[in-house]
């Protein structure tokens, strides 16, 4: 599959990018790529989108994305398809993001009609009785939207929606390996009624998405991606709002008294859904001295039986990595640990793209694998010799977006809820699990807002207050 697809409203600049298809290297298609010199242009066209998005009824901005959840639904095989064939998600994987994207949008249509603001208690307060007020929630005006490559619908969804239903205009720059899905649901956003100019799609990398950041009408930048990204963005950024969706290196605790059977499968889950190639994947187990052993042998055996290959294949568990490099880079890293003293339990093999789900034990503290984002197939075990101890090394990195904990205690999972630094706290599920209407986001390094339709509608509007003053009496 070979064709030309071109952002809607502006001239392909820089010409052709190819994209890749992770599994087979193929080239499926070419997209019209744009460079900084079109930023004068394409703001020009965001400030005019700006005007009408704002002028939109909450009932047509929520009409619009509901018509085009139903779009998505009834296309929802051919949406997986693409995902699977931009990112190298296994078909089972694509197909529950398609249904994710369908709900992020159906939320957004929601919000839309519900959130519009608070009464103001003024009268409840000496001295205002005689003041009577509200606020509303007004748009932001221009929000840029940076979105990574491995969700490609549903994270381009989940800054979309929000965003129009807010009353924004948008652009958004898709990551340059995944541009296909975010085309191709801003189609569907217009088919379903969506003034062209409410939001730009722009191909390319670094360039234009710098570019686009630091434009002054941009009074919001929504960035999901790594940490390395984020920093360079709050540089050129200057003063805008700022909502960063950064990475994670996820810890799982299982204490001694956990169900352990569910904890190996919800953990080889949460290890190694999409290739690792996930921002709440478990990267760290941190295992109950007393079963650790019968945990690890568990884990590695079930690990083993995963089938990795053709993304394609409805039977397959890992597909490949998003490029060879990124497999590479992985192996390296896990090459690093192992001359460091980690024991290597099962993977580290590549194959093209496809990188063998890999487990470590006994890695040293020291090493990248331990302290960084793997953002990749492997996960590394590790015991521990008190609950208090487990707090303490779970919370050791600075980058946490969520944790998990398996245990049957309820005094112990609450105070897990308690003590764990993250901006989820899973109890008997992997530190993957995410439900599209919950805000989401990291504590410590870099994160800054939440996403989650409610929350994200509230960074990307602003309220404004009302207040009457009654000049003659209040009664
Ligand atoms: N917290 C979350 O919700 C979440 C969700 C998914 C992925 N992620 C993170 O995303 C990362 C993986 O995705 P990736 O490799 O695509 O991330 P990335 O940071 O390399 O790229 C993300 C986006 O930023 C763009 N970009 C690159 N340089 C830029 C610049 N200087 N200015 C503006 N834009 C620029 C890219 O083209 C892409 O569109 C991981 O770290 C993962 O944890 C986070």
């Amino acid at each position: 599959m070979t064709e030309t697809v071109l952002p809607p409203g502006i001239d392909c600049g820089t010409g052709m990018a190819p994209v890749h298809n992770p599994y087979t290297g193929e080239v499926i298609a070419s997209v019209c790529t744009v460079d900084a010199t079109a930023i004068g242009t394409i703001v020009q066209r965001a400030r005019r989108g700006r005007s009408t998005a704002a002028a939109l009824s909450r009932a047509t901005r929520a009409s619009v994305l509901e018509r085009t959840a139903r779009l998505v639904e009834r296309r929802g095989e051919s949406f997986a398809l693409l995902i699977v064939n931009e990112a190298g998600k296994t078909i089972t994987q694509a197909r529950k993001e398609v249904a994710r994207a369908v709900n992020t949008l159906a939320l957004s249509a929601a919000e839309a009609r519900r959130n519009a603001g608070e009464v103001v208690p003024f009268d409840a307060y000496e001295g205002s009785e005689k003041r009577q007020g509200w606020f509303t929630r007004e748009p932001l005006g221009i929000i840029a939207a940076i979105t990574p490559f491995n969700d490609p619908l549903n994270l381009v969804a989940h800054k979309l929606g929000p965003a129009i239903a807010g009353g924004n205009s948008v652009i958004l720059k898709p990551s340059a390996h995944t541009p296909l899905s975010a085309l191709r649901l801003v189609d569907t956003l217009i088919e379903a009624g969506l003034p062209e100019e409410i939001v730009t799609v722009l191909n390319g990398g670094a360039d234009i998405g710098a570019a686009i950041v630091s434009a002054p009408d941009v009074r919001m930048v929504s960035f999901t991606g790594g940490f390395a990204t984020g920093e360079a963005i709050s540089r050129a950024a200057g003063l805008k709002k700022l909502a960063m969706d950064l990475g994670g290196n996820a810890p799982v605790i299982v204490m001694d008294d956990a169900d352990l059977d569910a904890a190996v499968e919800s953990c080889v889950s949460g290890a190694f859904w999409a290739a690792g190639q996930n921002c709440i994947g478990t990267q760290r187990i941190l295992i109950a001295r007393e079963v650790y052993k019968p945990f690890r042998d568990a884990f590695v055996a079930r690990t083993k039986l995963l089938r990795v290959g053709d993304p394609f294949d409805e039977h397959t568990d890992v597909g490949p990595m998003i490029t060879e490099e990124a497999g590479r880079a992985t192996r390296m890293k896990v090459d690093a640990a192992v001359a460091q003293g980690a024991v290597l339990l099962c993977g580290n093999e590549l194959n093209g793209s496809l990188y063998a789900p890999t487990v470590l034990e006994d890695v040293p503290a020291t090493c990248t694998i331990w302290q960084e984002e793997a953002f990749a197939p492997v996960v590394v075990l590790q015991p521990f010799e008190s609950f208090e101890d487990a707090i303490e090394q779970a919370n050791a990195i600075d980058y946490s977006l969520h944790a998990g904990i398996f245990t049957s205690r309820l005094d112990r999972a609450l105070s897990a809820a308690r003590l764990l630094e993250a901006g989820g706290v899973m109890i008997n599920d992997s530190s993957d699990y995410r439900f599209d209407a919950m805000p989401f986001g990291g504590f410590k390094y870099g994160s800054m807002g939440r996403e989650g339709v409610r929350f994200a509608f509230e960074e990307m509007t602003q309220p404004k207050v009302v207040c009457v003053n009654h000049l003659g009496d209040v009664r």
